[in-house]
């Protein structure tokens, strides 16, 4: 029988503790859902006010040079690179995941077109929007160029075969919260000839990453989860360092160009990471990302997972020990190894339980048909918010609450 006492104990004795000064939380609020919004660090107000002020309004265009606004692409990228075991120079962050997706398929399509192969295969559970960008992308050069097979995901090693010209996976599941083995996809991707790109949504910041030692192809990623850059805030391209220079991205774009500032009428794609931008980044966006990865420069992210897994186990251990297991079926895998850092639960009425919860204080996220998720960041939730958290879903539960007629009305973004 877990107690709270145990539980401060625990959080007096995280190495991470401090980390939770460094974010602007409401009051009186357990927030479970940076694994859709990451919470605001205080820095990003301080960031954003001064390149709006300063920058933007008192030194006006000259920002471009004097701030370095043009580099803040490869700046912020080469922050994201320790982060995803990627190396300074391999990682660039610009638009949104849905457009780097699709120049990254793009150009692996037109890679493999010499080699007759035109195999593009994910999960059908992946996240919708990689599966919609490779069926557009089918849709627009037609099926003899580029053919998607959407497949179980528990298929998804064994579907590997050398008919697969790419392999499109997503690391945590969105929905259930399962972790996939990308070393283990890369293997097999790589034995049979196959290009592999990773979306790293739900685990970019909360666990370590390797994409070097993967020797992953390309990933994309985003920055307004765990690494709490801001609602909208851009993604992330990652391109192996053996593939730059080889792949041509759709989207030739000015600042793709090798010359942008040359304002030449013919297109020179960039040989390096650059080439990946298309247009002007958004700099304010940018700037509040890269305010936001300072919380990262000296941050173990072993000592992350370690706790993003203790978190989950804590969640888990007391929605049994409240006897909520019958009521909530866990749809995340029961070892916390397989998870990312969210639990998610089938529960008829979850899109209900979820408004009680935030009536409470508590927030968490729906996901339709009636998933309930619970995400956990290591940097801002203590051990004594999941204890709150699970009391206030125990709450709801035997009180039935979740019946009120107030939470029957679905709103369409939850
Ligand atoms: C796995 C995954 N990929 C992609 C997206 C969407 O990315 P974007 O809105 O940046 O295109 C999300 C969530 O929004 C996601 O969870
Ligand atoms: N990106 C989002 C948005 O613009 C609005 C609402 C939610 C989101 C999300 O991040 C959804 C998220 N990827 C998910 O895991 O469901």
């Amino acid at each position: 029988m877990i107690k709270l006492d145990e539980i401060k104990t625990l959080d007096k004795q995280d190495p991470l503790h401090s980390y939770r000064d460094q974010f602007s939380l409401p009051k009186n609020t357990i927030y479970l859902d940076g694994n859709s919004l990451g919470a605001l660090p205080t820095r990003v107000k301080q960031r954003v006010k001064a390149v709006t002020e300063q920058q933007w309004g008192e030194d006006l265009i000259s920002s471009w040079n004097t701030h370095d606004w043009v580099s803040l692409p490869q700046q912020v990228g080469n922050k994201i690179a320790p982060v995803i075991g990627a190396n300074p120079g391999d990682v660039i962050c610009c638009d949104s995941i849905s457009v780097n997706l699709f120049k990254l398929l793009s150009a692996a399509v037109q890679f493999n077109t010499s080699r007759q192969r035109n195999k593009i295969i994910s999960s059908s559970d992946n996240f919708p929007t990689d599966l919609y960008i490779a069926q557009g992308l089918q849709g627009l050069l037609g099926s003899e160029k580029c053919h998607f097979v959407d497949v179980e995901e528990e298929q998804l090693l064994s579907q590997i075969d050398d008919s697969v010209a790419i392999v499109l996976v997503t690391e945590v599941n969105f929905r259930s919260g399962k972790r996939l083995d990308i070393a283990a996809l890369t293997r097999k991707a790589h034995q049979h000839g196959a290009l592999i790109i990773v979306d790293l949504a739900h685990s970019a910041g909360v666990m370590p990453i390797h994409l070097n030692d993967w020797q992953v192809d390309m990933a994309v990623g985003c920055t307004y989860k765990y690494l709490n850059g801001g609602p909208g805030a851009p993604a992330f391209v990652y391109v192996n360092r053996a593939l730059q220079g080889r792949l041509q991205q759709p989207i030739a774009g000015w600042f793709g160009h090798r010359s942008p500032f040359e304002f030449s009428p013919h297109y020179v794609a960039d040989t390096g990471i650059k080439q990946f931008l298309a247009g002007t980044p958004s700099v304010i966006s940018m700037a509040a990302v890269d305010a936001a990865l300072e919380l990262f420069a000296d941050l173990d992210l072993q000592s992350v997972r370690t706790k993003s897994l203790q978190l989950g186990s804590l969640f888990d251990e007391l929605i049994e020990q409240h006897g909520l297991q019958d009521k909530l079926q866990r749809l995340s895998p029961t070892e916390p190894e397989q998870r990312g850092s969210q639990l998610s639960y089938a529960f008829d009425y979850a899109y209900e339980l979820c408004q009680a919860l935030i009536d409470r204080g508590v927030i968490a996220d729906f996901r339709a048909p009636n998933y309930i998720r619970f995400g956990f960041a290591p940097l801002y939730n203590s051990f004594e918010d999941i204890w709150h958290a699970v009391q206030a879903i125990n709450d709801v539960i035997a009180s039935e609450a979740y019946k009120e007629p107030r939470w029957s009305k679905r709103q369409a973004v939850t």
